[in-house]
């Protein structure tokens, strides 16, 4: 079961136990309601019937009273004796009334309740009447057969509403002698109703009369209400009551509904009574008597779903609290499982006697084993080698144990027996005593990392061409060389190799080539030293050898020789029967020097004189190349100073039209202005700068200086393009349009007047890196210019790819016309291939008249030469302008 699942089981039990005391509780109230019900109806109704019964009983007795009474006055001995008198005519009407009335009277009156009275003879006439005049109905109680006491009525006349008993009047000798018929005021029944009646207002009281089938309806007052005469006009119950059993009986009303109660007048035998009450007024008291138990009931059971809902709402909380928090551990124990399984490091969970339980996925696939080889095995009988698992028992476990856990690097073995460096860790796992119940080992196969670390180590030290120890390594050699022979007092030497030619096999033969054949010289190389020398690569085609615990000079130039030799076989690559000679510069310690730069140096130095007495052989440093070596070492230390030292200065040579003769722009030319040397020429120090590095100071001095002369020039309103040399590597290198913009920007100089120039021979090894960064500093808006144009055999082609404006022919072409019949055909073609191309051109190193005639006569633009200006200041230059001006 999820978790939601499990959410939505607790709020169904919650609702479920809620509802389930609602319900019990509805049974409980209705188990108890209606036989409470049941037995206040039958309480309620009971006391009803007892009412019923004791009113109707206080009927029967009034009418029992009234009979009596009648009885009573009918049997006064003297009356009745008077009255027989009469019957047999022995006194008159007259007499008997006068004797009679005041008697009867005087019994009426002690009567009380008697409205009125006629006696009647036997024969039914009326002798006597006294009080209210009685009905006709009076006379049907008279009579010859009224020989028992009856009863009639109620009656109504114009002074009430009566009831009238006859009494027969009987002689002595027991003959019927007259009747007397009492009427009595149905208001004397008022005191016994009215009391039992007179909270409930709508009750009405019926009192039935079987014999004269009359029923009389009062009020609770007992005031009478109506009477109906008829016995089809009294209600059912009534007439069922004169001779049937007493009973209640719900009746239905247009308006609210009646529950009547009846039952016969026992003591006035066929006579009924009723009384009516509303029906609501009945049960008002029933429901009374159920509604506090049910009201106890309901408090009960809301007060049981209350602490119902609030016991469960709690514990349904925490179940469900429990729920969720056993899915999430559930969840995280899942996610031990997967990371434990998936993770990239073995892992291996021991028991507290160090033995396997566990093992992850990689740690099968590292080790070699099977899930079932490793479980149960020691740890370290399963990944130590034989000779170490003693160790491994004895200190790993006391280490791990004494300060909770261990790591570090170490041998593991796989099942196959292969030994592999592993980082390991083993933590021990305590429970909530401190007690370590399990220990988790963690390890990783690093062979691949140590291998890469070798390899970078190896790289780092190496050429990863020929492995040869590279420049690194070298330096690091010869320094720990240099430290020895300086202790042992030894000489050493080291030779510098250039191999003669590869440039050309490389070029011609393709790069794949030219390294096998690095390659195959190395080895050959490695063949013709110790093992105790160090031959190393340090770039292209140079190699440097040290030759520690040298005996003799000789030993040098036997080592140099056996290198040459070594060449001297031809070496096949990738097909092709190679031939290639070796220079050797050779330079001794302490001799020479005792750096490793001066060693170096000096050894490369006497390389190239290895070069320049025809290659393939080897020299020594000799004391001449010592003091060039000094000079050069000096020049560079002041190099690096001139600019800081503001010792750089500028000089302009002027370029003019070769036609009209006006100056048109000046080529900047840099000085060394050196404190002791003097005046130092570029010729000197550019190479020298552009060798160690530090050409891109000096030209960006050189630029920014000319741009700001050009940018005053031009504010005093001389249009002078200026021309900026640019040094190869200043080219090559990044960051030149940037300088170049930079510098524009700065000093305001108009981009149209700033011309840079650049070599042939620069541009023609590196055309393609040149023709982008031509392209974009053309887009800044300067123009181009070929510098010494004519000695690098540029082809038309070639020159079409490149965005430049301007040829500059070079000096030693003008030098020879117009009498070097060759120099003249180059400068012709020179200027023929600029027309094609739409190029201008300027002739350099224009010296004499000859030379400028021929120019301007082969229609060659502009010239620039000693014949118009050697290089000279700002302030010369602008004289010269004045002058031509
Ligand atoms: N990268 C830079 N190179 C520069 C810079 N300044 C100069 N140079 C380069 O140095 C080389 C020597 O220059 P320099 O000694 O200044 O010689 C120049 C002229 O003096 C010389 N020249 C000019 N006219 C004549 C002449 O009629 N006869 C004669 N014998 N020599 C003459 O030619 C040099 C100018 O050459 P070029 O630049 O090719 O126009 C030289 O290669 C300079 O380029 C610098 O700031 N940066």
């Amino acid at each position: 079961m999820n978790l939601d699942q499990s959410v939505h089981l607790q709020r169904r039990i919650h609702r479920f136990a809620v509802m389930g005391i609602l319900i019990t509780g509805l049974l409980v109230a209705l188990a108890t309601a209606i036989p409470m019900y049941r037995h206040a109806y039958t309480l309620v109704s009971n006391s009803h019937m007892e009412g019923v019964r004791a009113q109707a009983q206080a009927v029967g007795q009034y009418l029992e009273k009234a009979t009596e009474l009648a009885r009573q006055i009918a049997s006064r001995s003297a009356v009745r004796d008077k009255l027989a008198q009469y019957n047999r005519w022995e006194i008159s009407l007259a007499e008997m009334v006068q004797f009679s009335a005041p008697r009867i009277r005087e019994a009426l009156d002690q009567a009380g309740n008697i409205a009125g009275m006629v006696r009647y003879d036997a024969e039914g006439n009326p002798v006597l009447e006294l009080g209210i005049a009685l009905p006709d109905a009076a006379q049907a109680l008279a009579g010859p057969n009224a020989i028992a006491t009856r009863r009639t009525g109620p009656v109504t006349t114009a002074d009430g509403h009566y009831l009238l008993v006859s009494a027969p009047i009987l002689s002595r000798e027991g003959e019927l002698v007259g009747t007397d018929v009492l009427a009595f005021g149905l208001s004397q029944l008022q005191a016994p109703l009215t009391l039992a009646h007179g909270s409930l207002p709508r009750t009405r009281l019926l009192v039935f009369n079987g014999e004269s089938g009359t029923t009389v309806e009062l009020a609770a007052t007992g005031a009478v209400l109506r009477i109906f005469d008829a016995t089809e006009s009294a209600p059912v119950y009534l007439r069922r009551a004169v001779d049937g059993p007493a009973g209640q009986q719900h009746v239905a009303r247009n308006g609210p509904d009646d529950m009547v109660f009846y039952t016969a007048i026992r003591e006035m035998p066929g006579w009924s009574f009723a009384y009516s009450i509303q029906a609501s007024d009945f049960y008002r008291p029933v429901l009374w008597q159920i509604l506090l138990p049910l009201s106890m009931i309901a408090l009960l059971v809301s007060a049981g779903a209350v602490l119902t809902a609030r016991t469960i709402r709690p514990m349904a909380e925490r179940a469900l609290q429990q729920a969720r928090e056993l899915a999430e551990l559930g969840e995280s124990r899942q996610l031990a499982a997967s990371v434990f399984d998936a993770s990239p490091q073995a892992v291996l969970i021991m028991d507290a006697s160090h033995r396997i339980i566990e093992a992850n996925r990689a740690s099968i696939s590292i080790t070699g084993y099977r899930q079932s080889e490793l479980h149960g095995k020691p740890l370290c009988e399963t990944l130590f080698r034989p000779e170490r698992r003693a160790a491994c028992d004895e200190m790993l476990w006391q280490r791990v144990d004494a300060h909770n856990g261990w790591q570090g690097e170490t041998e593991l073995v796989r099942r196959s027996g292969e030994v592999f460096p592993a980082w390991q860790s083993v933590t021990p796992v305590h429970d909530a005593s401190g007690v370590i119940r399990h220990y988790v080992c963690m390890f990783t196969d690093i062979g691949d990392e140590k291998r890469a670390e070798e390899r970078i180590r190896h790289l780092a030290h190496h050429d990863p061409l020929t492995e040869l120890p590279n420049r690194a390594l070298l330096t690091d050699r010869l320094a720990h060389g240099l430290d020895r022979a300086r202790r042992h007092g030894t000489r050493l030497a080291v030779l510098f190799i250039d191999l003669d030619r590869f440039k050309y096999i490389n070029d011609s033969l393709g790069h794949p080539v030219g390294d096998k054949l690095l390659k195959v010289v190395a080895d050959r190389f490695t063949t013709a030293l110790r093992e105790e020398d160090t031959l190393s690569r340090i770039g292209g085609d140079e190699f440097v050898v040290i030759l520690e615990d040298l005996g003799a000079t000789d030993d040098a130039a036997r080592v140099a020789g056996k290198l040459l030799e070594v060449l001297e076989t031809p070496l096949q690559v990738e097909g092709h029967e190679l031939f290639i000679g070796a220079s050797i510069g050779i330079s001794l310690f302490p001799t020479d020097g005792d750096s490793i730069d001066a060693l170096v140096r000096c050894a490369d130095s006497a390389m190239y004189r290895a070069k320049e007495a025809g290659r393939n052989t080897f020299q020594f440093f000799t004391p001449e190349q010592a003091r060039e070596s000094r000079e050069r070492f000096e020049l560079e230390r002041d190099l690096r100073q001139a600019v800081e030292r503001g010792e750089l200065r500028l000089l302009y040579q002027p370029q003019a039209d070769c036609v009209t003769g006006r100056i048109v722009g000046v080529e900047a030319l840099v000085r060394w202005q050196h404190p002791t040397r003097g005046l130092v020429s570029p010729d000197l120090f550019i190479p020298l700068a552009e060798e160690v590095g530090f050409i891109g100071k000096i030209g960006a001095w050189v630029l920014h200086t000319a741009c700001a002369q050009a940018r005053r020039w031009e504010e005093e309103g001389h249009d002078l393009r200026i021309a900026v040399n640019l040094s190869g590597q200043q080219i090559s290198r990044d960051g030149l349009v940037e300088l170049v913009h930079d510098v524009l920007a700065r000093t305001g100089l108009s981009p149209q007047l700033l011309e840079l120039e650049i070599t042939e021979g620069h541009l023609l090894q590196r055309v393609e890196h040149c023709i982008s960064t031509l392209r974009d500093l053309k887009s800044l808006g300067v123009t181009l210019a070929i510098d010494d144009f004519g000695t690098g055999y540029s082809s038309l082609s070639y020159l079409k790819k490149l965005p430049v404006d301007r040829l500059k022919i070079d000096r030693n072409f003008v030098e020879g016309i117009p009498d070097d019949r060759d120099d003249v055909a180059i400068v012709a073609t020179i200027l023929s291939m600029a027309r094609n191309l739409g190029l201008e051109v300027i002739a350099e190193g224009v010296e004499n008249d000859t030379q400028l005639t021929h120019l301007r006569n082969a229609h060659c633009t502009e010239y620039q030469g000693y014949l118009l200006s050697r290089p000279v200041p700002p302030a010369e230059v602008e004289a010269l302008l004045d002058a031509v001006a």
